[in-house]
């Protein structure tokens, strides 16, 4: 992470590879350097990691859960105590998700209506709501840099009818959105993208937002279990409706292949919880593919887990110790696997960036499929 001191949000464009772009979001907080991956901290915490320690693979930005931190411990306490950052120890840019799609997936007891949505929380059945600007009050109490649209997002599959109406409201939203955010240099406001699958709906929606006038446009409604080739076939329309000289962020994703593939399709940012949860219960992503340490084959194997890695995991450890802690159900375990993820999930962003950089994008995408038809992992 670096930072070019900067009171200012500013996106630059350093080069293109076809669809895939490589450049820097400017922040007060630091730079991001594009494509970017997001570890999620949803509590706060990215889980089983110090900061220092997500910082040392390589992270330029965190990710943040509105829903969780105003559920507990309450946007309020956060900026009593002085903000996120100051409170997750995390120095660098934070971006936030705005609620919506958590209170979906998580809550209890949901009504939604024009005004917003009102729900009971997961954690004490307690009352709350949420609405645009109840969200861009929370995202500001926490301090967050990158602020993202209170916005709808449908469950898949869904006929036409009711992705439009959902659709349209969160258009609606979004314009709700940006009236509360007000004037906040240094601070971006991200609108999101909606439409499902359909090229119609998402051309609308990017040409709404665009009329509103955004920091930054991400692509929701994604990542639903429509799978991969559905979302590939939907990013192949819905990234190029968006404005060029703008980051594009595509949320919730995901596997390796996954997020090169939205690189492919000329996306910069994204977050996604699998590196740091799939580590807890012992995967580990490698450039052959995904290593299952839960494996009895593993049981007297003193080789690292991945050769050609750097990260403390693979520098230490055998696979032999890997397995022993995950059957003894040690913490260090989801420690390891967790810093190996998110460091490999680093290192690939980097591989990207810097192929982009170099026009060599398709040589190191065919490079990035053929390791991984390889195999014996
Ligand atoms: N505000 C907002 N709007 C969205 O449309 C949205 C769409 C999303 N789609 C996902 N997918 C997450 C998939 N994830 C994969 C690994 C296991 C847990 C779920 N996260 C999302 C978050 C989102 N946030
Ligand atoms: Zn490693």
């Amino acid at each position: 992470m670096t930072a070019t001191p900067t009171d200012r949000f500013a996106f630059d464009l350093h080069a293109t590879d076809g669809m895939a772009r490589t450049g820097v979001i400017h922040t007060p907080r630091g730079d991001i350097r594009t494509p970017a991956f997001m570890p999620v901290g949803t509590a706060a915490t990215v889980k089983a990691m110090l900061p220092e320690s997500v910082a040392a693979t390589g992270a330029d930005i965190l990710l943040g859960n509105t829903y969780h931190l105003m559920l507990r411990p309450t946007a309020e306490r956060i900026a009593h105590l002085g903000g996120l950052h100051r409170f997750m120890n995390w120095s660098g840019p934070i971006l936030t998700d705005s609620g919506g799609f958590q209170v979906m997936s998580l809550a209890d007891l949901r009504k939604l209506t024009e005004a917003g949505v009102s729900f009971k929380s997961h954690i004490d059945g307690s009352k709350h709501m949420l609405s645009p600007e109840r969200s861009m009050e929370i995202q500001k109490l926490l301090g967050s840099d990158i602020v993202m649209c209170f916005d709808e997002c449908p469950a898949l599959p869904a006929d036409r009818d009711r992705i439009a109406t959902s659709m349209q409201l969160s258009m609606r939203w979004a314009q709700r959105s940006r009236d509360a955010f007000g004037d906040r240099p240094g601070h971006a406001l991200f609108g999101i993208q909606q439409g499902g699958l359909e090229q119609d709906f998402r051309a609308e929606s990017a040409q709404a937002l665009t009329d509103i006038g955004f920091d930054g446009y991400a692509v929701g409604g994604l990542a639903v279990g429509e799978g991969q080739e559905a979302m590939f076939g939907c990013l192949d329309h819905a990234t190029g409706v968006l404005p060029v000289d703008k980051p594009r962020y595509l949320m919730g994703v995901g596997k390796p292949d996954d997020i090169v593939g939205a690189v492919k399709r000329g996306i910069d940012m994204m977050d996604c919880v699998l590196p740091s949860r799939s580590g807890r219960t012992g995967q580990a992503f490698t450039r052959r593919g995904v290593v299952n340490l839960k494996n009895a084959r593993h049981a007297d194997d003193p080789r690292p887990l991945d050769e050609g890695c750097t990260c403390p995991a693979c520098s230490n450890y055998s696979r032999a110790y890997l397995h022993h802690v995950f059957r003894a159900q040690e913490m260090i375990l989801g420690m390891l696997l967790t810093w190996h993820n998110l460091h490999y999930y680093q290192t690939l962003m980097q591989g990207m960036r810097d192929a982009i950089a170099a026009g060599r994008f398709v040589a190191w995408e065919a490079d990035f499929h053929a390791v991984r038809a390889q195999g014996d992992i």
